[in-house]
């Protein structure tokens, strides 16, 4: 039997995952921990790569030994079943390390990080945005990597002498944990994800010199980049027992929507998790964004699904479930985040309340770092069950901001959104957002999007699967909302949300880089 298994390592912002798929893209077998985060000054947040590092490693094994445990009777399963593994990751967060020890040499800086928010202001203020938007399909922000490595050459005591020495390693997290997973024999990432670093000229597919001398990074940091899909390194045989090739890789988010089998462009997906992440596929050219949206590399290859290269449009929105924590921990509103749905579910509407999310500024398409959260129309009559509601409809609202840019951008709006991610699961959120957009959202039976899209890479490019079609075969729905409201509520619903979000604009204009 040739091996029909995949492993699939989901490395996200607050947790690491692993898990079993089979060849139907059925979850054998799911381990998750969740590692320390670090905010050691406002506006900061850190991890260590070696929590990263070690809480994935860790993951794979109990993953690995859950599925082999899990045997029938008679049944043997061994390692030789796996065909390959695959890896998901945080974007944007970036690594600092030393080539000989194999070891950090400061804390990883987190996408969520604000500590470099000044220095791209005087970069904007320099004039640099509109280059950088045309080479790398961002925006000039701190959410990026290259101000957060350039802020570690700077900061860390030799650094920057041992980098253009050639002794220190720069990565994404993808990139650290191949490092890692191979004892330091392939220093690469994948085209999404070197995507994510404003240091990637994504028309050439290079790495861009003159953007590496706007950020003062030398060449030698860099890692190799390589396609999503196609063989990369064998890990190190000692950490689980063979070599397993690793075959596919990509960002957490482009992962998902390949994972969502959107193959053809305008096709779209919404992830709701800590934040949301909107991404829709444009196909093999670039689309360039006038409405504050981000161009990014979705994938490179695989043959069967695409020539070579696909793109597409991000709208990235901070807090998403994030919101949902805040009314637990912050507000102590609810003891669970699913509780929410039935608190918000208890009242028709949020009874005029609105709340606009922007505890960390506000993402796409405003980039506004100044954006504080706001809750507005509070009265008397006003409980804890609109505040729920509204919530949800702070996300929702976020959302179709996004959306109405991505549509205005593609020239035609998606005819559905496929969504996916820890809040997808609240129908009250999904009603709210099909509302909001117009158009029905569609969640799959399978919401375990981000790994099963590097599973799929890794298995197309081993032979699991031969082609983009039997992938798509296996995504199927649970659960479709339609629109319930008329296009005049709509606009009015819109028109509020537009003049709420308003007043939390510029709101933090003297601490700038503080969140
Ligand atoms: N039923 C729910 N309704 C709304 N939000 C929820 C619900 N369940 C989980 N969440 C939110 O979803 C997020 C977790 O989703 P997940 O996809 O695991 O996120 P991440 O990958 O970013 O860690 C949390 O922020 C949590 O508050
Ligand atoms: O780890 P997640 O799922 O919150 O995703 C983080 C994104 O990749 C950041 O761009």
């Amino acid at each position: 039997m040739p091996p029909r298994h995949l492993l699939a390592l989901d490395q996200g912002t607050t947790s690491s995952r692993a898990l079993v798929i089979d060849d139907q893209g059925q979850v054998q077998a799911l381990a998750q921990r969740e590692f320390p985060q670090h905010f050691p000054q406002s506006g900061w947040v850190e991890h260590d790569a070696m929590d990263i590092w070690r809480s994935q490693y860790a993951v794979a094994q109990e993953a690995l030994a859950q599925w082999q445990a899990q045997a029938r009777p008679g049944e043997t399963r061994t390692l030789a079943q796996v065909a390959g593994i695959g890896i998901a990751n945080q974007r944007e967060t970036t690594v600092l390390w030393d080539r000989a020890t194999g070891l950090p040499v400061a804390p990883a800086i987190v996408w969520q990080d604000r500590r470099t928010a000044p220095a791209c202001e005087a970069l904007r203020q320099a004039g640099h945005a509109a280059r950088l938007q045309r080479r790398t399909g961002l925006v000039l922000d701190a959410y990026f990597s290259a101000s957060k490595l350039a802020w570690l050459l700077a900061h860390v005591p030799g650094a920057r002498q041992r980098a253009e020495a050639g002794e220190l390693a720069f990565g994404t997290v993808d990139s650290w944990l191949i490092w890692r997973l191979t004892g330091g024999r392939a220093h690469v990432c994948d085209a999404s994800n070197a995507a994510r670093t404003l240091l990637f000229d994504i028309h050439r597919f290079a790495w861009d010199d003159g953007l590496l001398r706007l950020f003062d990074i030398p060449r030698a940091v860099l890692p190799r980049v390589v396609p999503s899909c196609g063989w990369v390194a064998d890990t190190d045989a000692a950490l689980f027992g063979i070599p397993l090739p690793i075959a596919g890789v990509a960002g957490d988010q482009q992962a998902a929507l390949f994972g969502q089998a959107c193959f053809a462009p305008g096709m779209a997906k919404n992830t709701y998790g800590t934040g949301c992440f909107m991404l829709m596929n444009t196909g093999d050219e670039p689309c360039r964004s006038t409405h504050r949206l981000l161009t990014t590399v979705a994938w490179q290859g695989p043959p069967e699904v695409a020539a070579n290269k696909t793109y597409g449009l991000e709208g990235s929105v901070f807090m998403g479930g994030a919101t949902i924590q805040w009314l637990r921990d912050g507000l102590g509103l609810i003891q669970r985040a699913d509780e929410v749905q039935a608190l918000a579910a208890s009242v028709p509407d949020a009874g005029g309340v609105c709340m606009v999310p922007a505890f960390a500024g506000l993402g796409a398409p405003h980039w506004d770092p100044h954006a504080r959260g706001l809750l507005v129309g509070l009265h008397r009559g006003s409980t804890r069950a609109h505040i729920a509601r509204a919530a949800l409809d702070g996300i929702a609202q976020q959302c179709a901001d996004v959306f109405e840019a991505m549509a205005l951008d593609a020239g035609t709006p998606v005819q559905e959104l496929r969504v996916d991610g820890g809040a997808s699961r609240n129908d009250v959120l999904m009603q709210l957002q099909a509302d909001l957009l117009g158009v029905p959202v569609v969640r799959p039976r399978q919401t375990e999007t981000t790994a099963l899209g590097v599973a799929y890479l890794a298995g197309l490019a081993t032979g699991v699967w031969t082609s983009g079609a039997a992938i798509a075969a296996q995504w199927g729905v649970a659960r479709r909302f339609e629109p319930t409201v008329s296009e005049a509520e709509r606009a009015d619903r819109r028109a509020v949300w537009r003049d709420a979000m308003r007043r939390s604009r510029h709101w933090a204009r003297a601490d700038a880089a503080a969140p």
